[in-house]
């Protein structure tokens, strides 16, 4: 479906994409998650073909980019996509349904994006989230084999958020491909099947939100501990990656919790409420580019 190997691409001395290798398949979800400037917008617009790679190749769909997208394989919803002014919704639609080669009826363009009810208004008089639908509209306005989404909900309220997840899960359930870059954890873990982590350019992570969390490989243990805490004492337990003192309660991470727990009834100390739990993919990310960042500094 799509293919980059050995892809690397720079801006002056910054290298946003670093000899990244990667395939996609039909039908996956797939999510881009990495901290800012991690190069997600750059690999999205080489896999447009808005920019060409400085070395290695991306085909999508067995062509270049650019072929793909001619053929009207590819729908994308880019971050800040201008959206023409002067028209109205059901106007620009009908336009972008009469560019693709394979286009659906406007009316359920419209209605599947959920904007029906604006299709009369004039694209500037629109709100943000409002914007956003449209935009979403656009790329999905004929029949592709490939969504890509660039931050696609920055701007929607919560409603509008899972109205549109909701559709996309239905485009992935047909069989088509959607690649979506976000910052919101919490929507890769309910959404993707698969989750990329990139970091400086170069792919840190590749599996299911669980295998994420499991490759993170550190624990949250929460305890109170009554009569006051030795903050030294916890800190020198052994494998704590974090410590976190809030009145009586403790928040550790640790990358080995059964030998952290063992050490703490070392110290004599009785903690109550004990609770281990893995770390959400949220924590997990921290972790990973976190431990990224101690290696290379
Ligand atoms: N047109 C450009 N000219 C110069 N440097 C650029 C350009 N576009 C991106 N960069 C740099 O390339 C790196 C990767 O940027 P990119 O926008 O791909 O990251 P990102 O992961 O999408 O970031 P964000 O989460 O902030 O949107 C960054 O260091 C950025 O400053």
């Amino acid at each position: 479906m799509v293919a980059f190997d050995q892809v690397s691409k720079g801006y002056g001395s910054v290298r946003a994409v670093d000899g990244l290798t990667l395939a996609l398949h039909p039908g996956e979800t797939v999510a881009l998650l990495g901290p800012n400037g991690a190069g997600k917008s750059t690999t999205l617009d080489l896999l447009l073909g808005l920019r060409n790679p400085d070395s290695g190749s991306v085909r999508v769909l067995g062509t270049t980019p650019r072929e793909a997208i001619v053929a009207g394989r590819v729908g994308a919803m880019l971050q800040s996509g201008g959206l023409m002014d002067e028209v109205t919704v059901a106007e620009l639609v009908r336009l972008a349904c009469a560019l693709h080669p394979r286009p659906y009826r406007p009316s359920d363009v419209l209605s599947r994006a959920g904007i029906s009810q604006l299709a009369d208004r004039k694209v500037n008089k629109l709100s943000g989230g409002q914007a956003q639908r449209v935009r979403f509209a656009l790329a999905t306005a004929g029949d592709s084999d490939l969504i890509v989404l660039d931050e696609p909900t920055t701007g929607m309220d919560v409603t509008t958020r899972q109205a549109f997840w909701a559709t996309m899960r239905e485009q992935a359930e047909q069989g088509r491909t959607v690649l979506f870059a976000t910052h919101y954890l919490e929507e890769a873990d309910a959404i993707a099947d698969r989750v990329l982590v990139l970091h400086r350019g170069r792919l840190l992570a590749d599996g299911t939100a669980a295998e994420i969390k499991a490759k993170a490989g550190a624990r949250r243990i929460s305890f109170d501990l009554e009569g006051g805490t030795d903050e030294p004492s916890l800190r020198a337990l052994p494998f704590l990656t974090s410590l976190d003192v809030s009145g009586q309660t403790v928040r550790i991470q640790s990358s080995d919790a059964d030998a952290t727990v063992h050490a703490l009834y070392g110290l004599g100390l009785f903690p109550r409420n004990l609770e281990v739990a893995g770390l959400g993919l949220e924590q997990a990310f921290v972790a990973i580019t976190t431990a990224e960042e101690a290696k290379r500094s």
